[in-house]
């Protein structure tokens, strides 16, 4: 059945490693998960706590003149603040003493490993006295592992439609976050650019310039404290940070180690196969320019054509 307006994401509660095994992991569609014990963090990562125990190691954060990041035209700039500076300017109600942009900025920290460009983030490892507080949740094989990463943000932050490559849990610690979501099946209808959406604003798109975009099915869920998103690979998630949030969000792996690339810090890089397949197609692309454009035309629908049939799973 065609999907109509919105569809709200299914909630679970109790749900046990069993449960999420047999009844939603296979499902590949994303889930609140609601009552999964998570730690003292729920109680004790207050301002001060975050900021007495994460220290002042070194953080880099996105800061945003308007609380609508734009990658396309880049609103945003990269600055390196103490930890505790950062959580303390993230959470503050009035405005900044101290900026980089202006006194209304908004801030955001997706935390990075040790070399960022190598080594995925760790909360173990980068915040060794806040991880003890933030207890995993056991629903996946240790070795699936991948990297477990800070999400906090001033209210109001909004991230960019994205996906990454892994299954993801998103653990809302503290503050609200609203959550829309698109299958990956949708992907003809977000306007992609690499891994992003261009579509910024998914509540008032622009629709002369995405028409399209309103065929894309709208998956919608409000996290509160507590709650556990489970997003699997390659399903688009746009965030909205309806307070100042502390959040933290483990990756997985889904496929086998050797399907994903290994120089990925991020969780974002396609698996090896699928990266090898865009490069075979941009070789095509390249061979179709040496035709004049009706021919060009005519040839890029026969491999549409062919794509369609060969590697599509079903008629969507
Ligand atoms: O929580 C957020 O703000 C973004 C989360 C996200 O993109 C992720 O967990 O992959
Ligand atoms: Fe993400």
């Amino acid at each position: 059945m065609a999907c109509q307006g919105r569809v709200a994401v299914s909630v679970f509660t109790d749900v046990d490693k069993e449960l999420f095994r047999k009844e939603i992991y296979p499902l590949r569609k994303p889930a609140v998960l609601k009552g999964v014990p998570l730690g003292p963090c729920l109680e004790k990562w207050t301002v001060d706590y975050l900021a007495a125990k994460g220290g002042d190691r070194e953080v880099k954060v996105h800061v945003s003149s308007v609380s609508q990041m734009d990658f396309l035209h880049k609103n945003f700039i990269y600055r390196t603040l103490p930890f505790d500076k950062f959580v303390q300017r993230a959470a503050a109600k009035a405005e900044q003493e101290e900026f980089f942009i202006s006194k209304d900025e908004s801030y955001y920290l997706r935390s990075l490993g040790e070399d960022a460009r190598k080594e995925p983030a760790d909360l173990k490892k980068q915040f060794p006295d806040l991880a003890q507080d933030f207890h995993i949740p056991p629903f996946f094989e240790p070795e699936q592992f991948f990297s477990s990463v800070f999400r906090i943000s001033s209210p109001g932050l909004q991230l960019w439609t994205h996906y990454d490559v892994m299954d993801n849990l998103l653990a809302q610690v503290t503050g609200r976050k609203r959550v829309v979501l698109y299958s990956p099946q949708d992907a003809l209808h977000l306007y992609l650019s690499g891994d992003k959406s261009e579509v910024l604003d998914v509540d008032s798109p622009d629709l002369e310039r995405y028409p399209n975009f309103v065929k894309a099915c709208r998956y919608e869920c409000i996290l509160a404290p507590g709650d556990l998103l489970f997003i699997p690979a390659l399903w688009f998630h746009n965030t909205l940070a309806l307070q100042f949030g502390i959040g933290v969000n483990v990756f997985w792996r889904h496929l086998p180690l050797d399907s994903y690339d290994k120089k990925d810090p991020y969780g974002n890089k396609d698996p090896v196969a699928a990266a090898r397949a865009l490069q075979a197609l941009e070789r095509a692309l390249g061979a179709l320019d040496e035709l004049p454009a009706e021919y060009r035309d005519f040839y890029a629908r026969r491999m549409v054509l062919r794509i369609q049939s060969r590697a599509y799973s079903n008629e969507t």
